[in-house]
């Protein structure tokens, strides 16, 4: 595999051959030792189904601000709902993001004990189900379909650092992963502006849809932007930062960032995260006397709050 950014079908992964899991594995491995960047084909989420994210995304993205304030990520107590422009900064050094945002995440009814505790993650979606009736069975559903797609990934992960193929499952139930729609909107007159700032992801892995536009690059070894080109029907995978220091280093987190083409974009990242106790330590068999743990344990919760915090500038 030589490109940066290669395109691995996982296909196999949904058939009874163990031969052919190793084999997607092996390739899953080798990508994430490298530039922690990569597009699987094959995956059973229906196309139909992102059409009618996307449809109804724009729908919402095209009400007027005060009614899309209406659920205001800046009104709830947990981090989900809309986010205006300008109000998640990326890259810490540079110029403001410009994106508009809708955020949901594993939901749990108000009188869960964690949302009772006030767990700064934990509680109810909120949904624009009032302005576009049918939204919340549709996102739901997806969410759902998304956890599942992420423990196949996991799957083939596990087997890929040669662990038991279902080590990773426990750690995923009612899990943090964070469903977001992206809304860059076009400014002709500010062609490869950077809509969102260069940066490492938080969580575990990312699973991202793009629509046809593009202007998603990764930074590569030389330090050089590659463009990660839309493949019709693919999704983009990355490592992200929890998942360096599972692994010690031994998978990368890799730097990106998104430029302005002129054109309107939608993108739709699935930010997969463990159980907020779940601990982010070295994984055994990523250290030896000769590369020892080089990050401290962190709880999922712990690590996530800090990097919130810094991204909305709290
Ligand atoms: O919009 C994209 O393509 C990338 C978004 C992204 O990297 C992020 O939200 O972490
Ligand atoms: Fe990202």
């Amino acid at each position: 595999m030589k490109e940066y950014v290669p395109v691995i079908d996982i296909s196999d992964i949904y058939q009874n051959d163990k031969n052919k899991h190793l084999k997607i594995a092996e390739q899953v491995d080798y990508v994430c030792r490298n530039s922690g960047f990569f597009c699987i084909t094959g995956h059973h989420i229906p196309r139909d189904d992102i059409q009618k994210i996307k449809d109804l995304s724009r729908q919402f993205f095209n009400l007027s601000l005060k009614e899309k304030q209406t659920i205001s990520i800046l009104n709830n107590e947990i981090y989900r709902g809309y986010s205006s422009y300008e109000l998640e900064q990326l890259d810490q050094e540079n110029s403001i993001d410009y994106k508009e945002m809708f955020d949901m995440g594993y939901h749990l009814d108000s009188d869960h004990p964690e949302v009772q505790k006030k767990d700064p993650f934990r509680g109810p979606n909120i949904h624009p189900e009032i302005l576009i009736p049918g939204w919340t069975q549709v996102f739901e559903t997806h969410y759902k379909k998304m956890t599942e797609l992420a423990r196949v990934v996991f799957k083939i992960i596990a087997l890929g650092l040669k662990l038991e193929e279902h080590f990773f499952n426990a750690m995923f139930y009612e899990s943090l992963s964070t469903f977001r729609v992206i809304h860059y909107p076009g400014l002709p007159e500010q062609r490869n502006r950077v809509v969102c700032g260069a940066h490492t992801d938080y969580g575990i892995l990312t699973i991202l849809y793009q629509d046809n536009i593009g202007g998603l690059q990764v930074r590569n070894q030389e330090n050089q932007w590659i463009d990660v080109p839309p493949i019709e029907g693919a999704f983009v995978m990355n490592i992200g930062d929890m998942m360096a220091m599972w692994t010690n280093d031994h998978y990368k987190s890799t730097s990106h960032r998104v430029l302005n083409t002129g054109h309107d974009r939608i993108s739709m990242p699935f930010f997969t995260e463990p159980h907020p106790d779940q601990l982010i330590q070295c994984l055994p068999q990523c250290s030896d006397k000769q590369n020892p743990p080089k990050y401290p344990s962190v709880t999922c919760r712990e690590w996530l709050l800090k990097r919130f915090k810094a991204a909305y500038n709290e």
